[in-house]
């Protein structure tokens, strides 16, 4: 007698894995900190609270439109082929609704208890990563991460505007800090795994132009990138200790794209470890200026 295999139950950290959380802990982290840079000091616990939960299912549901668009591609890479949208475990329709209810969740709850603003810079950021990014720009030029790179900088807009329901020059700058940083931080990744994106036909910088020129790509997008940080002090935004600590942690990035530029051949250790310091320098940059005008002001 044959017994019929019956398909895997999908679990609840198969639906969490759709939504990439651990991109979206650095994202809510510019988000909240943000927050506090708006509050200077600790905004209303609620409004964070429902920020975190909207903020969180916002970047989820990019995440899983990103997954239910690319799993042709995501299957052939061994980084991303055992996705639950990949091996079948969640169904299309499935993923579907999930990724929409958390769109709709996350723009009701950011619309009623932050305001209007609030919602919308949310839903472009999720818009500017699944049409810009993922169905547009990804599969066809190397632009793609300069330009869909932008989805990454809106959540601390979203963070700025529920607090003060408004945007300001600062903000821009927060979302200038985080535009110039993406290409460091994904082009020092995409160097490691250039030839799984060129087996599939992404045309990621390194696979198109090589490594040399995307090291010197990574180099001015770094200085770029230090040199945007410390434009808030100049703005009398933020003071001392900011300037210290973006100062200090801007040119170890420097040091990471010098040693990747001087290095004869691009290796492993040396763009993994830029690769690591450049979430930990965003997270340094944003902490400290989140400290700096909760408690120097
Ligand atoms: C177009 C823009 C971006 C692209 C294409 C990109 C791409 C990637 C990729 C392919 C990975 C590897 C994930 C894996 O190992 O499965 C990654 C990791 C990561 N990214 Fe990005 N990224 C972008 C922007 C951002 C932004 C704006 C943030 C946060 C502010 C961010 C935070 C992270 C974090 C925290 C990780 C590490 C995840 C882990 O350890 O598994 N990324 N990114
Ligand atoms: C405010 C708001 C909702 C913003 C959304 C921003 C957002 C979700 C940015 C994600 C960046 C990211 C993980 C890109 C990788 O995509 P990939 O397709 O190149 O990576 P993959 O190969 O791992 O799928």
């Amino acid at each position: 007698m044959t017994t019929l295999a019956t398909p895997e139950r999908a679990t609840w950290r198969d639906y969490l894995s759709l939504t990439k959380p651990k991109v979206i802990s650095l994202l809510l982290f510019t988000t909240l900190t943000a927050m506090v840079m708006a509050a200077r000091g600790w905004p209303d616990p609620i409004l964070l609270l429902a920020v975190a939960v909207g903020g969180y299912a916002s970047a989820g549901a990019a995440g899983v439109f990103n997954m239910i668009i690319d799993r042709d591609i995501d299957l052939k890479m061994a980084r991303t082929a055992t996705r639950p949208t990949t091996s079948g475990k969640i169904s299309l329709q499935s993923a579907l609704v999930f990724g929409l209810a958390l769109a709709v969740g996350s723009f009701t709850l950011l619309w009623t208890v932050a305001n209007p603003l609030t919602a919308w810079l949310s839903l472009a950021g999720l818009l500017t990563y699944v049409v810009v990014y993922t169905l547009w720009l990804k599969r066809m030029t190397w632009h793609n991460i300069v330009i869909g790179g932008a989805a990454g900088c809106f959540p601390p807009l979203v963070g700025w505007a529920a607090v003060t329901g408004d945007l300001n020059l600062f903000a821009w700058y927060l979302f200038a800090i985080v535009f110039f940083w993406t290409p460091v931080h994904f082009w020092a990744l995409a160097l490691m795994i250039k030839d799984e994106y060129a087996q599939v036909g992404i045309p990621m910088l390194p696979v198109v132009h090589g490594e040399k020129l995307t090291v010197i790509q990574i180099g001015l997008y770094a200085i770029l990138t230090v040199v945007l940080s410390l434009q808030p002090v100049l703005l009398r935004e933020v003071s001392w200790l900011y300037l210290l600590v973006a100062l200090v942690s801007g040119v170890l990035l420097l040091q990471g794209a010098w040693k990747l530029y001087k290095a004869p051949k691009v290796t492993r250790p040396v763009a993994v470890g830029l690769y690591k310091y450049s979430m930990l320098y965003l997270a340094i940059v944003f902490l400290a200026a989140a400290l700096d005008r909760a408690v120097l002001s």
